[in-house]
Order: C-alpha cells, then structure tokens, then sequence
C-alpha cells in the first residue's frame, strides 16, 4: 500500500509493505506520531483510512489516537513540512562539502540541509510510480496551499524498515519551532531579485571544514581586503549585481582591468562560522571549463569572507524565464542551454581530478553570458563523490533545493551524481515550460510542476506543456523527446536515471533533429 497526498506545504506519504511500515513528510522519514500529528493538523485522517489500508478503520482509531504523549497535540506546526527539514539541520553532522556554502547561507532560499538518519528509507524503482503518484487527489487545506512535493514511493520495492526503527530519525516533533517562516515557503522575503515562487532555502548550518592554511591563496586571484574594498569601490551599491542567500554580490574590476564577481558573506553569519573552506576548495579552484563559472578566489580576513568568481553578465536562467531580460529565450536557445549544463555535469562527474556531485542545479544557478551560453554557478554545495574503489554512493547529509532534490537521496541519504541528474531533469521541465519545479500560484493540481508535465505528456499534449511566453511552434516530437528524457533522468530511482554523459549525448541528438525540422520548414 501506498499512499501519498499534497496537503498545504507539504507532502505526506504512508506506505506499507510485507507488514513494514514507513511515514514520510516531504519524503523525510518520520515517526507514526508526527505524521499522525501532520495528519490531524491538515484534518486529512479520514482520507487516510479504510478501503486503502486493508480495511482497518483508518489513522486515526489504528494509529493516530494510540501513543501521543500529554502536551504533544496541543500545538500544531505552522510549517510543517519546513521544521521537519530545519530540525534535521539542527542535528547536522557529517563533514565534507567542498564548496562555498561551507558559509552558511542565510535564508529562504530552499536549500535543504539535515543529516542521516540511523536507517536507510525505502528504494523505489519504476517510472509508474511517477504516475500512480498523479493519480493520487489533493485535499483541500485549512491553510493557503503551497505544493511543494516532489514524487511518491513505489511499495513493492521498498526495503524492510521496522516501524521501530523508524520512530528513530529526526521528526516534525523535534523541532521548538521558533524560527521564522514565511508566509508560503516559495516566498522569500527581502529579496529584491528574487520573484514570488522563487524557491526558498533553508540555510545550512555551519560546515566543519578542514581549514586550509593557504585559504587566501587558492585560485589565480590573490587580494587583500582593501584591494577588495578598492575593486568594489567600499562595496558601493552602484555594484551589486546581486544577492542570495549567502551574501551580496558586486562587480568589480581588478588593477589588470579583469572584471570579476565578489561574494561578501553577510555579517550575522560570520560568527557562527566555525571554519570555512575545505581544503578541497583548492580543487574547484583548479576547474576550468566553459560551462562552470570559474572560482577565482577567496579572502578571509576578519570579519569579512569574500569569494571572487568570474563574472558572468547576463543574468540567471531563471531570470530570463521570469521574461526579466529584453528578449524571451526561444526553443534553440533552451536547448543549447539545456546542453551547455549537460557539458558542465559532465565534466564535474566524469572528468574533474575528482569526480564532483554539485547538490544545487537550479535555474537560479545557471549564469548566461551575452551569447546565451550557460555556466553553472554556485558550489556552496558541491562534493567530492565517492572515492573507494567499489563505492557506489556516499552517506551525506541532504543539501539542495526543495524542488529539485533527488527524493531517493532525501529518503536514504545516498549521494552520488545520480542527485544531480534527477535535478537535471527537473531544470528541463522548467527550461521547456518556463515554470519552477514548484508553483505556489498554480491551481492544486499543477503546482508541481513534474507531476503536470507528466500527467500532459502521457495524455500526449506535450505542445501544451510549452512556455507560452515563446510564441514558437515547436515540432511536437522533438518536445516529446525533450520530456521523455526530462522524465528518465527525474526517474524516482537513481538506477533508472542515464547518467549525465548519455544525457549530453541524447540532447545532442535531440538538437541535430530539432535542425533537420527546423531546415525542413
Ligand atoms: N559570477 C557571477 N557573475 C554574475 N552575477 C552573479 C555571479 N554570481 C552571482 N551572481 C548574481 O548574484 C545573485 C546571487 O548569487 P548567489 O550565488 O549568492 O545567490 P543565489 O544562487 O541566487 O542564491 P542562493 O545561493 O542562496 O540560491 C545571482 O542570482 C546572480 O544574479
């Protein structure tokens, strides 16, 4: 049995197998209790029970009224979905991120950061889940709905998990729940640059880096700070060309006249820094390819934590779906954009001195320079992948963004560059339709945007599915073999996925049919 259901922010899943049995919030493994209290607090229990769960009475009389302890019910969350996710932070505790999110990110911007837990989840191989999943109705909330879901579980596949053992990873419960929570989770509050549905980001805790020694002197650009105060003239704000979760970002021109990106971490995060840079930065800052934004340096000096990056002047891929720059990208654009993020995961899985897992592909993290090529940006999030001979995937806690986060990952904990290809997947859905992986501003049934696509594809309207913001007409089978690979790497399990290479090669072969239709008209 399995049985999943959108209510309010959040994604609950119950499913029982052989007599093992497993709750989920957002794909996060939760006790019987707080998914029972998630339950109650969307009043969904009786949409929960009978016919489906074999014929017992329902959640609420077989599960949910048994072992509450005085006090548990008397306030529900607010967030529901979000604390399970912030209160697994707390309990952060593996090492080994290599990028600049080794400084925590402030706020809001939907990237997820908790540990693993004490078991695995389940495995869930099948691309029919995917369409059981569409299946399943949304209830209606007693709060504003805010979908941010990402695929369900297939329970023929699911390992064995005690339900004892699964009262053991962190809960919903944990959390004090004082923290701040926006209004709806895809809103992100002070964020000049960011538009409403942008995806939030839970900030990750401080990293436990190995400090380097030489941390000032990686990469090819070696300032001080007041050649830093000198290039971004004191940070004027004439210079800002952005801002994130982590800081602000200025453009600046070096002594030699190089133009280059400096990221200033935001004060209030600095003191909870207990160290920054890994040691393995040094090896991003030896990447050079076309299609990565190059990580040019980094300064430490008191307070103040810069990095220099190259500068990339066009503006984000999302920005340019938001139609926030003077053209609309059109359909060969898209795809060679599509390619260009192929090239560089390829790059980063397959051919880096180590194979590197970048845990942050999102629209919002793709630069686009004035010819519309693509550079991935952002490694606050990046790891090493698996290093042993033999090893498959590596144990981590989860970081990335709600929306485009690898649920098999979410679920066990298990990295490896499969993640990124399920988020891959996800950016070409959003590049094709224009919309977030999550759309708070969308009927209930289409706020997700990978179960729409799915569901408009399998109906065989994929023409449907295209940004209208184009105005293109695009030959229906090239974008069918667009979603079709969108959906194989957004697979719910990681052996279904092509890896990053195939994928490169298959867009590849997409674009040489796309050219052919296109000189036949
Ligand atoms: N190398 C760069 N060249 C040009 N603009 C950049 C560069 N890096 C960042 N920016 C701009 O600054 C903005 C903020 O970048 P940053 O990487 O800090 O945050 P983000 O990725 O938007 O947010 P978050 O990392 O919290 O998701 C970007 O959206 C982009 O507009």
């Amino acid at each position: 049995v399995i049985l999943s259901k959108v209510c309010g922010t959040d994604l609950l899943t119950y499913s029982s197998s052989s007599g093992h049995e497993a709750f989920f919030i957002n794909e996060v493994s939760v006790d019987k209790f707080s998914f029972c209290r998630a339950l109650k607090f969307y009043n969904v229990i009786g949409l929960f029970s009978a016919t489906s769960l074999g014929g017992q009475n329902g959640f609420d009389s077989y599960y949910c009224e048994l072992d509450a302890s005085p006090g548990m019910h008397s306030k529900m969350p607010q967030k529901l979905g979000r604390k399970v996710l912030l209160s697994s932070e707390e309990k952060e505790s593996n090492n080994g991120d290599i990028g600049q999110k080794g400084h925590p990110k402030t706020d809001n911007h939907g990237s997820i950061s908790f540990p693993h837990p004490k078991i695995m989840g389940m495995a869930a191989p099948g691309m029919f889940i995917l369409c059981c999943s569409l299946l399943c109705p949304c209830f209606r909330s007693r709060k504003k709905e805010t979908s941010r879901a990402i695929l369900t579980k297939d329970s023929s596949s699911m390992d064995s998990i005690p339900s004892t053992l699964a009262e053991s990873v962190p809960s919903a419960e944990a959390n004090s729940g004082n923290e701040k929570i926006p209004g709806s989770p895809l809103r992100v509050p002070g964020s000049p640059h960011r538009m409403p549905g942008t995806p939030f980001r839970v900030p990750p805790s401080p990293s436990r880096f190995s400090m380097s020694p030489q941390i000032n002197r990686i990469g090819s650009v070696h300032l001080n700070m007041s050649q830093v105060y000198k290039a971004t003239q004191n940070f004027s704000p004439s210079l800002i060309i952005g801002e994130g979760g982590f800081g602000t970002v200025y453009k600046a021109q070096l002594q030699d006249g190089q133009v280059v990106a400096i990221k200033r971490a935001k004060k209030e995060h600095i003191n909870t820094l207990h160290a920054e840079f890994s040691s393995e930065v040094e090896l991003l800052a030896k990447i050079e390819h076309r299609n990565l934004v190059r990580l040019l340096g980094y300064v430490e000096k008191g307070n103040e934590r810069i990095i220099i990056t190259e500068n990339v002047p066009n503006g984000t891929l999302r920005e340019h779906l938001d139609g926030q720059h003077e053209k609309i990208l059109d359909f060969n654009q898209r795809l060679e954009i599509a390619i260009d993020v192929a090239h560089a995961l390829t790059y980063l899985h397959l051919y880096a001195e180590k194979q590197i897992i970048h845990r942050d592909v999102k629209a919002s993290n793709i630069l686009l320079t004035e010819n519309m090529r693509a550079k991935v940006a952002d490694f606050g999030f990046a790891r090493v992948g698996p290093t042993e001979d033999g090893e498959t995937h590596i144990v981590t806690k989860v970081k990335g963004t709600a929306g485009y986060l690898d649920p098999e990952y979410l679920r066990t904990y298990q990295l490896t560059p499969k993640s990124d290809v399920y988020s891959f997947g996800i950016l070409i859905i959003e590049i094709l339709s224009g919309r977030r992986p999550v759309d708070s501003r969308k009927p209930v049934d289409e706020r997700v945007t990978v179960r729409w696509a799915f569901k408009n594809y399998n109906e065989g309207n994929v023409v449907g599915l295209l940004d209208p913001l184009m105005n293109e007409v695009v030959d229906a089978r090239i974008l069918s073999k667009m979603f079709s690979l969108a959906f194989q790497c957004a697979a719910p399990t990681r052996q279904d996925r092509p890896d990053m290479k195939e994928v490169g090669e298959l867009l590849w072969k997409i674009r040489m049919s796309y050219r052919k239709s296109v000189s036949r008209e």
